[in-house]
């Protein structure tokens, strides 16, 4: 097909995916104009522990708990879509009937309904407040009994998705509403659909070979005045941050990396909260470590911004005690060797669509000074990124 000139709109393209019964991944950079889409024509969507260096063009897509029942998954882009031209163009070697029947069915879409994939998990299951505050009560007591320095704890809520809900119209307002996050809509047969705004880069690799990361934590809702230079912070969240930044030091420390510039923590907005973030930035080319990303990847997830520090006992302590499957919450999502590069996001501000109930997410991390009842608000607050997303169409 090569590059076509027939134009289409998003929406075009997510109705012709749904209607093939196609994976398809739809994002937006923060700060950034470009609105993207990749279709996969694959017959099985799962995939290893990624190698991004070696990955053709894709988006993974991938859980918190990497052995547990979620797969990790690469919606390979055989197909991507670019919103600014509202033109398509297939990978060389994307199987040529299917590009051929996908093609055939965007002329016909119009009239398709507008769905998306729903998850063939069972029921899912959901945390309580009272369930969540006795679990925040069980890890202030394991990190004074030094069990662990920290550990983030979360938990799921239900809402009913509005009758007039579109997943489209949904991203393209959170393109707006959410201008310097991650926004993302993924819709995967047999997976499930998620969408999200995520504020927290996992790993990024530019075109100029440029790795990022950084160290986000710490929360509080934004400033009535919306300055991030009025924002003050107590000491439990500068040392909850400091944590998640000790952990990305080790990283590099173990990988043997001593060339990094380090800057932070500064104050960021992300919707209605503000977080501490401290940016890590490295010279791929220049360090000559052509395999970083993918180093720091492996090391990384789940970092103790999602998970807690020391990550094991915080590991175990989350299996055991949250009372729920996180599934993709928490896990990492993105574009690897897109046109803009590789940018691994943390899956966080998200819900995921079932048929008539959409599921959010939220979690706060907890140390020794943490409270349960102000756990419990923070976690609130977080819901309200996607809350407000679903509100649009009440
Ligand atoms: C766990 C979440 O967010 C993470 C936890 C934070 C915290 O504990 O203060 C802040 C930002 C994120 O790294 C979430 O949004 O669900």
């Amino acid at each position: 097909m090569g590059t076509e000139t027939r134009h289409y709109t998003l929406e075009n393209i997510f109705r012709a995916a749904i209607a093939q019964q196609k994976a398809v991944a739809v994002w937006r950079l923060p700060l950034s104009e470009q609105v993207q889409a990749c279709i996969s024509l694959q017959q099985s969507y799962t995939t290893s522990l990624p190698n991004l260096e070696q990955s053709p063009f894709g988006f993974l897509f991938c859980p918190f708990h990497t052995s547990g029942q979620e797969q990790q998954l690469f919606i390979k882009g055989d197909l991507c879509f670019d919103a600014t031209s509202q033109s398509i163009t297939a990978a060389a070697d994307a199987p040529a009937a299917a590009v051929e029947g996908f093609t055939e069915a965007l002329q016909s879409i119009e009239h398709a309904s507008l769905g998306w994939h729903s998850s063939d998990a069972t029921q899912a299951s959901y945390q309580t407040e009272a369930g969540f505050k006795t679990a925040v009560e069980k890890a202030v007591a394991a990190i004074t009994a030094e069990e662990m320095e920290k550990v983030v704890l979360s938990r799921n809520f239900s809402e009913v998705v509005p009758a007039s809900f579109s997943p489209v119209a949904a991203f393209e307002q959170m393109l707006q509403t959410y201008p310097n996050a991650f926004v993302s809509l993924v819709s995967v047969p047999g997976v499930g659909t998620w969408m999200g705004a995520s504020p927290e880069i996992l790993v990024s690799i530019d075109q100029n070979n440029i790795f990022k990361t950084v160290a986000l934590a710490g929360t509080q809702p934004l400033t009535e005045d919306g300055c991030t230079s009025s924002a003050i912070w107590r000491q439990k969240e500068i040392e909850e941050q400091a944590m998640v930044e000790r952990y990305i030091l080790s990283c590099f420390k173990k990988l043997r990396l001593r060339e990094y510039s380090e800057i932070g923590p500064r104050t960021v907005v992300a919707g209605n909260l503000m977080h501490l973030r401290t940016d890590f930035k490295v010279d791929t080319k220049e360090v000559d470590f052509p395999t970083l990303g993918t180093d720091m990847l492996h090391l990384l997830h789940p970092t103790s911004a999602v998970c807690g520090l020391p990550k094991e006992p915080a590991l175990e302590f989350i299996l055991q005690h949250e009372g729920y499957d996180r599934s993709y919450y928490s896990g990492y999502l993105g574009p690897v060797n897109s046109s803009a590069g590789t940018h691994l996001f943390v899956n966080l501000r998200c819900m995921q669509l079932l048929a008539t109930d959409a599921i959010l997410y939220a979690g706060a991390g907890i140390t020794g000074e943490s409270s349960p009842e102000k756990e419990w608000q923070e976690t609130q607050h977080k819901m309200q990124t996607m809350q407000r997303v679903l509100a649009n169409f009440k």
